[in-house]
């Protein structure tokens, strides 16, 4: 509400000047300066109707709009715009853009920012890092879940300091820069962050010009015209091409093995690497297609086992060819087991559907309930869909429940045998204590191995 709205709600001009006590000419002074100042609010707070948070919404828009019509201040040289006409000011760093506009989400792990932004679920997302010290220790050629930078840009509260570690090889401003990605620091991360949660996904525009000139208003409006993840497919995007994949995880919790490994096709839906280690650490041998691969392209190659990846974009948008690619699989009764997009993708083979949620996941320390055992794990996420359990046939079962929110994050089917979960068992970054689930894969396919499958 404006200032024109506090005062027709109270009465007119004349009313609330007489009921406040500050006299018509502080109400045309409001008026003028579209604000008013916190003297008068706990007058203004005795009116019947009037209530703090009109005040405070006041105050919202009255920032705006001095932060929008303020030119570029002293020390800024880029700017994170949101699509509610928020807009902060902060120091570029990385690659100039004029625009990278996307989801703008934020992430609560305090470890891991390059696996993070190489990530490819975020294609189409700019990272918040609730985090303040983003870029502390550099980074290295290990780290990395994919090649590209998949994340459009990076939001942070401390300038990007020396890196101080062992590993590293290259400056975060440096990477970034190489990957053709921004970043902007000196930002109030709290602020953003908490405003995602009360108001759920919004787009954001990064902008970091080369010539330093920020012009609010057209940005602005190019950030409010981004459609927003809903319905877009981004795996077809980030998907990579066949491949065999032989490297296991570098810290194994259990020796590899080596013996009676299985043959297994993993669908790239944007997979990070370190699942496909898991994966033959586990005991699989793995071929690697690509997402729009049809379900007669994976059968050729005679998998004991099919892997569903993660994978950016909204899961029903991807469906439209995942979907009938994974119920031939299913249909030819081969093991299926799914991981975030991977899950959202089996859930829809199924039968059931997704939905946007109104606060996503994403961070490495987020409670999930195993229903089957009754074990509380820590898990690594990043999501912003979600399975709608009301929509599941009841031939799929419920197994694995958020402890913050609810959620679904696991399911299986009680007739094939396929599972998946919404979380990150690869936990790259985040704790490994879901690294049971791919020995739960290899365990269905030597069963079936054993018995003559
Ligand atoms: N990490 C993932 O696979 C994310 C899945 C999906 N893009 C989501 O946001 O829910």
């Amino acid at each position: 509400m404006d200032i024109d709205g506090i005062i027709e709600k109270a009465g007119g001009a004349e009313e609330i000047a007489a009921l406040t006590g500050v006299g018509l000419e502080a109400v045309r002074k409001w008026r003028q300066s579209k604000a008013i100042p916190t003297k008068h609010w706990p007058a203004l707070l005795h009116v019947p109707g009037i209530t703090v948070q009109d005040l405070t919404d006041i105050e919202t828009l009255q920032e705006r709009e001095t932060n929008m019509s303020t030119p570029c201040p002293s020390g800024a040289t880029a700017a994170l715009i949101l699509a509610d006409g928020t807009v902060l000011w902060g120091r570029g760093f990385g690659a100039h853009t004029e625009a990278a506009i996307g989801e703008l989400c934020f992430s609560t792990g305090m470890t891991g920012y390059q696996e993070t932004l190489t990530d490819p679920s975020f294609a189409g997302q700019i990272v918040t890092f609730t985090f303040p010290h983003i870029g502390n220790v550099g980074t290295n050629a290990d780290d990395n879940e994919a090649p590209q930078m998949a994340a459009l840009g990076a939001v942070v509260k401390e300038d990007i300091t020396t890196p101080a570690n062992w590993r590293s090889h290259e400056a975060f401003n440096t990477w970034l820069e190489r990957h053709n990605r921004t970043g902007i620091c000196g930002v109030d991360t709290r602020a953003i962050t908490r405003s995602l949660r009360d108001k759920g996904p919004q787009t954001g525009l990064l902008t970091y010009p080369k010539n330093g000139q920020i012009d609010i208003e057209p940005l602005l409006n190019r950030c409010r015209q981004w459609p927003g993840l809903e319905g877009m497919d981004l795996a077809k995007e980030v998907t990579r091409p066949k491949r065999t994949w032989t490297e296991g995880i570098w810290q194994n919790p259990r020796p590899e093995r080596t013996e009676n490994r299985r043959r297994v096709v993993a669908l790239d839906y944007g997979a990070k690497d370190n699942i496909l280690r898991c994966l033959v650490s586990a005991g699989c041998d793995v071929e690697v297609l690509p997402a729009t691969s049809t379900g007669e392209e994976i059968l050729a190659l005679k998998p004991e086992g099919v892997f569903l990846s993660n994978g950016p974009g909204d899961p029903a948008a991807t469906a439209v060819y995942a979907v009938p690619a994974i119920q031939k699989v299913l249909d030819a009764n081969v093991p299926v087991f799914g991981i975030c997009l991977g899950h959202q993708l089996l859930a829809q083979a199924l039968g059931g559907k997704t939905y946007k949620l109104e606060k996503g996941h994403r961070g490495a320390n987020q409670p999930v309930k195993d229903l089957t055992t009754g074990r509380v794990e820590i898990t690594s996420q990043n999501h912003g869909f979600a399975v709608d359990e009301k929509s599941l046939p009841s031939d799929v079962k419920v197994t694995h429940i958020s402890l913050f929110d609810g959620s679904n994050e696991g399911i299986a089917s009680t007739t094939k045998e396929a599972f998946s979960v919404q979380y990150h068992p690869e936990a790259s970054p985040g704790p490994s204590d879901s690294f049971y689930l791919f020995e739960r894969f290899v365990a269905i396919m030597d069963r079936r191995a054993n018995a003559g499958a």
